[in-house]
């Protein structure tokens, strides 16, 4: 058995720790809050993020050194926008190897990079091939209640894949092994932009055939965009790709589609940012996303309206006349080429 630290103590952070503990892992759940990390030992729940009890050999701690201390793994789940401010020192602490698994989805807006870059850059002595990314369809709410739940871990170190796969793997917690880092990890980042897009299409009051419209061609817009970074294009078909599409686009767990559909009903980004609490990874993707595709020319129509909605006050219905009022086109075009162009490379 191993001793792991997961660090970042909100709704996801909480339920992987469950799973880890439940597999008979030494736990320590770290977070920035000395209050919060009393609260959890004490009383063995984080009802702020999440209704279920803790199983009591989880350990909080808000001591980062003391959370490090003699572990084999480090898994980090904190916000996009934490990440280097966590590895920076997480960089400091670490003296022995250990291997640093991550499960936050996003993009960071300026640098347009992912997360694992993002932890190479800050990590003095870490080979960005040993990076894990796990990543698929899976609310923190029903992991949390041992409901039956996939998700695909990611590295270039095949080897430090399948450690990842034995260290969550469980019965009701299926891990599936892949080498498409950049992949899976631009399919977890930029669903959340569809996701926020699912939210208002429901909040506008529209219905399935515009919800699945939607899934269907973001999943063509995250295609284009991460088959032009290099993510290889079938990842996309996979779990955290189309699964984790429909998860977030069609569920009240989904922290993007709630966002979305404030927005949908009216209200402006800072008045959702307020009332949601917890932490909207869509809204920075968008930026990130919409900078890279106007940039590089990828085309991304539904993105580029999502970030005319959360940053330039554009009416929701507005943008979907728009959309809809593109010109007539092919469905395939663009995708057949892309595919075609990197299978005959
Ligand atoms: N929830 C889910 O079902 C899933 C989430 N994810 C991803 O996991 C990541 C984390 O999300 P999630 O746990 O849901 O988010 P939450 O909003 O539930 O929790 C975020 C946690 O991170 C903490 N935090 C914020 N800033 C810092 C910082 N600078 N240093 C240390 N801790 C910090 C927050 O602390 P505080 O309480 O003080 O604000 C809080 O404990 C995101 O990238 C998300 O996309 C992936 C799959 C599923
Ligand atoms: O990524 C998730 C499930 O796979 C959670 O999505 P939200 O951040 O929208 O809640």
């Amino acid at each position: 058995m191993s001793k792991v630290a997961v660090l970042g103590a909100g709704s996801w952070g909480t339920a992987l720790s469950i799973v880890l503990a439940d597999n008979g892992h030494d736990v320590r759940l770290w977070t920035h809050s000395k209050d919060q990390a009393e609260k959890i030992n004490s009383t063995h729940k984080n009802d702020k993020y999440l209704e279920i009890m803790i199983p009591e050999k989880i350990k909080a701690y808000s001591d980062l050194e003391a959370a490090l201390n003699g572990v084999t793994d480090v898994v980090l789940v904190v916000p996009t926008k934490a990440i280097r401010e966590v590895c920076h020192n997480l960089n400091r602490i670490v003296k022995n190897p250990v291997r640093i698994i991550h499960a936050s989805k996003g993009i960071e807006p300026g640098t347009l990079k992912r997360v694992s870059q993002l932890i190479d850059e800050e990590m003095d002595n870490y080979n960005y091939e040993d990076i894990v990314v796990l990543s698929g369809p899976s609310h923190a709410e029903e992991v949390a209640k041992r409901q039956p739940t996939t998700v695909t871990v990611a590295s270039i170190n095949e080897e430090y894949a399948k450690l990842a796969q034995e260290l969550f793997f469980n019965e009701s917690f299926r891990v599936y092994t892949s080498n498409d880092v950049i992949g899976i990890e631009l399919g977890g980042a930029l669903k959340n932009i569809i996701a926020l897009g699912a939210g208002i299409s429901d909040g506008l009051g529209y219905g399935d055939n515009a919800k699945a419209a939607l899934i269907t061609r973001g999943l063509a817009e995250i295609t284009r965009l991460g088959t032009y970074l290099g993510a290889n294009p079938l990842s996309f078909l996979g779990l955290p790709g189309v699964g984790d599409l429909i998860v977030t686009c069609t569920s009240v767990h989904s922290r993007n589609w709630r966002a979305g559909n404030l927005l949908g009903k009216g209200k402006n980004l800072d008045e959702v940012l307020d009332q949601m609490g917890m932490v909207v990874e869509g809204v920075r993707t968008a930026e990130a996303a919409y900078q890279f595709a106007a940039e590089e020319d990828v085309e991304m129509p539904i993105t580029t309206g999502i970030y005319q909605i959360l940053y330039n006050n554009q009416k929701p219905k507005d943008v979907v006349e728009q959309l809809m009022n593109r010109d007539k086109r092919e469905e395939m075009d663009d995708l057949a080429t892309l595919l075609r162009n990197r299978y005959t490379r």
